[in-house]
């Protein structure tokens, strides 16, 4: 089912921490909100939930005006990060539970059965007489998503569900979560602060910026065309140089770079630690001398202090032979230049 949110607003007393955003979800979807903390991320995930009312613009479930019904009867699924599940029930009986209390009477043989297929879903087949203590963050994870999954939601809403996990065990989570999704097929709003997990398993990423949306696309249209300073920022490592357009030219030390459509005056030029060329030939980049050389297992990464005194991070190949003090010249593979 498809969710439309048609300028929703939200305020807390005299906080406006969402202001009028607007976004289709298309039904199937997976879509991922990103944002740093305190972006209205969560608020948006509530508001769809009906766990918080809007109290400007309308959020729609299909055809069904939702924004006034209450959290019961809309037909979501949550798991959040926090979402604790009965520690006194066990695995089966926390995820029979939703089927227990709902409207939609079902025998418990049926009920029996579906916990079983929920538990081989979420590859916990044999755990179902453990308790929450006796598992792993992770596999308890999988079991909020079974619970969220066993009243067959309209819509699956999860808030930083891998978020308390660690490094390891969040990648092999998502890409599990990607290919339980691709099975099912439900609409799917993920909330996250981690680009990376946004990246890795979303079709599309909404990048939001106090309580507005600063870009939607692709994984790929997010981070080959940022549309601003901030997305380029927020995606990953960035390097910052200051610049001055002039007459559709950006000049940044002897360096001239192509700014067609920018107004003469400042500008930034930003650009990748990996979109980097270390060079000897001074009409190639910007000068500059290398003051560390990181080693990292599969590179190295330079830090390196330009003329006016700006230090840029760049990745080389392990063979990279400069070292500290020598001066050279930085290529910049793919500048962007933004201005406010
Ligand atoms: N119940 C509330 N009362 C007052 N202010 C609130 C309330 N809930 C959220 N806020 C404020 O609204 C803003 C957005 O909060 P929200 O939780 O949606 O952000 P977020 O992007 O999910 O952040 P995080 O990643 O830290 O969870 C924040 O400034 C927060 O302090």
């Amino acid at each position: 089912m498809n969710i439309r949110l048609d300028t929703v607003v939200k305020t807390f007393e005299t906080f406006r921490a969402v202001h009028g955003v607007s976004l289709d979800i298309k039904s199937g979807e997976l879509v991922a909100l990103l944002g740093p903390s305190g972006s209205g991320k969560t608020t948006i995930l509530r508001m769809v939930a009906g766990l918080e009312f809007a109290d400007g613009g309308q959020i729609h479930f299909g055809e069904e005006n939702a924004t006034d019904i209450p959290v019961r009867d809309r037909g979501v699924g949550f798991v959040f990060q926090h979402y604790a599940l009965f520690p006194h029930m066990t695995v089966a009986e926390n995820i029979a539970f939703g089927m227990k209390v709902s409207k939609v009477k079902r025998s418990t043989a049926d009920i029996d059965k579906r916990v079983d297929e929920l538990l081989a879903l979420v590859q916990l087949a044999g755990l179902g007489e453990r308790f929450p203590g006796q598992i792993s963050g992770g596999q308890r994870q999988r079991v909020a998503l079974a619970r969220a999954l066993a009243v067959d939601p309209r819509v699956l809403l999860l808030d930083e569900p891998f978020g308390a996990l660690d490094a390891n065990v969040r990648r092999d989570l998502r890409r599990w979560l990607r290919s339980i999704h691709d099975e099912l097929g439900i609409t799917t709003l993920f909330v996250t602060h981690d680009q990376e997990e946004a990246l890795d398993l979303a079709d599309r990423v909404v990048i939001l910026d106090k309580g507005k949306i600063v870009q939607q696309g692709t994984p790929e249209e997010v981070c080959r065309q940022p549309a601003n300073a901030f997305v380029m920022r927020f995606l990953g490592d960035t390097n910052a140089l200051k610049a001055t357009v002039a007459a559709g030219k950006a000049k940044v030390d002897a360096m001239v770079y192509a700014a067609d459509g920018l107004h003469d005056g400042p500008a930034e030029l930003l650009f990748r630690p990996t979109d980097v060329e270390w060079s000897n030939d001074p009409s190639k980049g910007v000068g500059a001398t290398i003051l560390r050389v990181l080693d990292r297992p599969g590179s190295k990464r330079v830090l390196s202090r330009t003329t006016d005194g700006t230090v840029i991070e760049f990745d080389v190949a392990p063979e990279f032979s400069a070292t500290m003090g020598q001066s050279g010249f930085i290529e910049i593979l793919r500048p962007r230049l933004f201005q406010d």
